[in-house]
């Protein structure tokens, strides 16, 4: 019969005048194009275009990320460990806490007698050791985003702000500066966390020339912005994306409950607005919760998420991810880790496993290495920048939860001892809450200034 031997949708063809061999080309490509699209992605939200706002920061308004112009260099290889056989009973034993204090998170534990944020329990995991609460239904709550960055930036930071502008404004009203005055400064701004050197720094900047002499609170609080800027502006570098590399590995680390999974979820959501395509790696295996958030974060923001069950391989995970990842073009893969294993020990086992094995795919991965701190935690982050920088060749700082706590000071500790490119910084859940990190703006924020004057 006539029929017979032709190919389905010949008659299609025919009436639209096209080739048979042209459609088949068109339906690969449209297939192309659906694996490429996001998961379910009738079920994506679509991204809201970030409405018009008068910059508060200098990099409002511009990428999130600049592209490197050079090859970054890379950090050194993490020392060859012996082979880390995830040990799958401890992985499903919930261990509370890892060995050496010094790597626990304070969760959720104010400072300065405050009461702290109630942090939401996730009801789908109710075994977990911590259940985070899945992010919040709108991507971009548009109440947050009319706020502006440095109203979020000031808000977030009002904690850390008002404990040192409460006893600057107690301590230099009406009085004539002299040396115990300064000691009892110095005392506030190291209890504030902001470290002995920057304290110092700061006291001899507003002590020269002034003694005997009356000083207002709000030329204090000028002072200290300056000096703090001066300490902050070398580390405040944004990150820098090569877009040679395809896809660009970004791998993000942390101890449990510092914000990597959220700080992903809010990355991701930044890089595809910049127009750039997203896998990210669900690696933390440890905690089933992390890896159905960090779902839900793709499917929000239109990334698809690579992940297995619970106790599986991270390594092998992050390998077939970076494959994966290749295969699709993508521009960026966003590895997740977990932050808490049977002990330190195995934690930093793991993560040496992890970048040994991606660079068997690109031996130049992970490209850059960000190190996720929560501010609450304060001098307790010298001790993970240390631990971290040493395990995981950390190219990059994040700081989460400056909105939850007094001690916003530690991130100006931290640039003076390490002087570790600070990209981003947190200061709430909402996936707006997190931005670039720049030098006068964190500066004036901390000092309880007004808004960055040289912007008007
Ligand atoms: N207030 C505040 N909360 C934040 C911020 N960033 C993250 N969080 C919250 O911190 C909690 C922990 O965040 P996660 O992203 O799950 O932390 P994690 O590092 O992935 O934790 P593990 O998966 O256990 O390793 C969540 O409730 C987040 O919503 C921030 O900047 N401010």
């Amino acid at each position: 019969m006539a029929l017979q031997g032709r190919k389905p949708g010949w008659l299609l063809d025919k009436i639209l005048g096209r080739s048979t061999e042209e459609r088949l080309r068109e339906e690969a490509a449209a297939e192309h194009a659906a694996d490429m699209a996001p998961q379910a992605a009738s079920e994506v939200e679509p991204i809201p275009e970030p409405p018009a706002l008068s910059p508060a920061s200098v990099y409002e308004g511009q990428p999130d990320f600049v592209p490197a112009a050079e090859p970054r260099p890379l950090p050194a290889a993490p020392p060859t460990v012996a082979e880390a056989s995830p040990d799958r009973a401890a992985f499903e034993k919930p261990v509370d806490e890892l060995e050496g204090a010094t790597l626990q998170p304070v969760e959720g534990q104010p400072e300065g007698g405050g009461p702290a944020e109630p942090i939401p329990r996730l009801a789908t995991d109710p075994g977990s050791p911590r259940s985070e609460p899945l992010p919040p239904t709108s991507p971009a709550a548009p109440a947050a985003e009319e706020r502006g960055w440095w109203r979020r930036l000031t808000e977030g930071m009002r904690r850390t702000s008002s404990s040192i502008g409460e006893s600057v404004t107690g301590l230099f009203t009406k009085r004539k500066l002299d040396r115990a005055t300064l000691d009892d400064l110095e005392d506030v701004l190291i209890g504030a966390d902001l470290g002995v050197e920057t304290a110092t720094r700061i006291t001899e900047a507003i002590g020269a020339g002034r003694y005997d002499r009356e000083i207002s609170p709000g030329e204090v609080k000028a002072i200290m912005a300056a000096e703090i800027e001066k300490v902050l502006a070398p580390v405040a570098v944004p990150l820098a994306i090569d877009r040679t590399k395809r896809p660009f590995v970004l791998l993000m680390v942390g101890v449990n409950g510092a914000g990597k999974t959220t700080t992903i979820g809010k990355l991701a959501q930044k890089f595809r607005r910049d127009g750039l395509s997203v896998v990210i790696a669900a690696g933390d295996t440890f905690r089933a919760a992390a890896i159905e958030q960090l779902k839900v974060w793709g499917e929000r923001v239109g990334a698809p998420v690579i992940a297995r069950g619970q106790g599986a391989d991270a390594a092998g995970l992050a390998f077939d991810a970076l494959t994966e990842a290749r295969e699709r073009g993508a521009d960026m893969l966003m590895i997740d880790t977990a932050g808490r294993l049977q002990n330190k020990a195995g934690l930093m086992a793991e993560l040496e496993k992890i970048i040994r094995v991606i660079r068997k795919v690109d031996p130049d991965a992970p490209h850059a290495s960000l190190l996720v701190l929560d501010a609450t935690v304060g001098q307790n982050a010298l001790s993970q920048v240390e631990l971290f920088a040493r395990t995981a060749g950390v190219t990059g700082l994040v700081m989460t939860k400056l909105d939850g706590t007094a001690r916003g000071g530690i991130l100006v500790a931290l640039a003076a001892k390490f002087g570790l490119p600070v990209h981003y910084i947190g200061v709430g859940e909402g996936v707006e809450d997190l931005e670039p990190f720049t030098a006068r703006d964190f500066a004036r924020a901390i000092a309880g200034l007004d808004e960055n004057p040289t912007l008007h």
